[in-house]
C-alpha cells in the first residue's frame, strides 16, 4: 500500500498498572515512530473500574483509557506486530485474559476491513460493548461507526457507562 492510499484506523489504549498516564503518553509517541503510521487524533483520557472476565472488579487497579485515530500504509497484521512490539517495550506481561496490564493496545477498526483469523479480529469483537472504547472514540469522532455494528453514539447510548473524565493530554486533538 502506498502513502496515497493510507487506511484510517482507530486504536484503543489502556493501562491499569504503573504510571498509567506516563505510559499512555509514551505509547502515543512510540506509535508516531512506527513507519507508515500517521497520528490523526488523540481522545481525552477516561478512568474506569477494571472489567474482568467475570464482571467489574472494584478491587483491581483502575484503568486509564483513550483512543487514537491514525492513518497507516501497511497491512492490518503489520499494524498488529507494531502495537504488540510497543506493548512489550512497556513491560506488558500476558498473565491472564483481561488481566491487569501496564499497556494494552487494541485495533478497533481498520478502514472498512472485516477480518477474523487466529491472530486478529477486525472490527475488534468486544469494542461495541466497551464504554471505555466508545466514549473516548465518540469525543474524537461524533460520526464514528463500527462496520456491521452501527454508530458509536447509538452503541454507547445502549450501555450503562460508568467512566470518569480524567485528563486531556497536551498531544490531544480531534482533527489533525
Ligand atoms: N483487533 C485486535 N487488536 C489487538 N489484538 C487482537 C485483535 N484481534 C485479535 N487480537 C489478538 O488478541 C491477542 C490477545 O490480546 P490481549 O492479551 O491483549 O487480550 P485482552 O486485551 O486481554 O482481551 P481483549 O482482546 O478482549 O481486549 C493478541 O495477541 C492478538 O493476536
Ligand atoms: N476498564 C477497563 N477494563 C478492561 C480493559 C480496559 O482497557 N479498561 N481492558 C481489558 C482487556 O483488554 C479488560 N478490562
Amino acid at each position: 500500500m502506498t502513502a496515497a492510499n493510507r487506511q484510517p484506523a482507530v486504536l484503543a489504549l489502556g493501562s491499569n498498572l504503573g504510571d498509567r498516564l506516563t505510559t499512555l503518553t509514551a505509547a502515543i509517541s512510540a506509535l508516531e515512530q512506527v513507519p507508515g503510521l500517521e497520528l490523526t487524533g488523540v481522545s481525552p483520557v477516561y478512568e474506569s473500574a477494571a472489567v474482568k472476565v467475570d464482571g467489574v472488579d472494584d478491587d483491581a487497579p483502575r484503568y486509564l483509557n483513550l483512543v487514537v485515530g491514525i492513518r497507516y500504509t501497511g497491512a492490518p497484521h503489520a499494524l498488529l506486530d507494531a502495537v504488540n512490539a510497543i506493548e512489550n517495550d512497556y513491560g506488558r506481561v500476558r498473565v491472564e485474559r483481561w488481566g491487569d496490564r501496564t499497556l494494552d493496545i487494541d485495533i478497533i477498526v481498520f478502514g472498512s476491513v472485516s477480518l477474523h483469523d487466529e491472530r486478529l479480529s477486525i472490527p475488534h469483537p468486544r469494542a461495541a460493548e466497551r464504554d471505555f472504547v466508545l466514549a473516548p472514540w465518540l469525543d474524537l469522532d461524533p460520526e464514528a461507526v463500527i462496520p456491521g455494528r452501527g454508530p458509536v453514539r447509538t452503541l454507547l447510548g445502549a450501555i450503562d457507562a460508568t467512566l470518569t473524565p480524567y485528563a486531556v493530554l497536551p498531544s490531544a486533538g480531534g482533527n489533525r
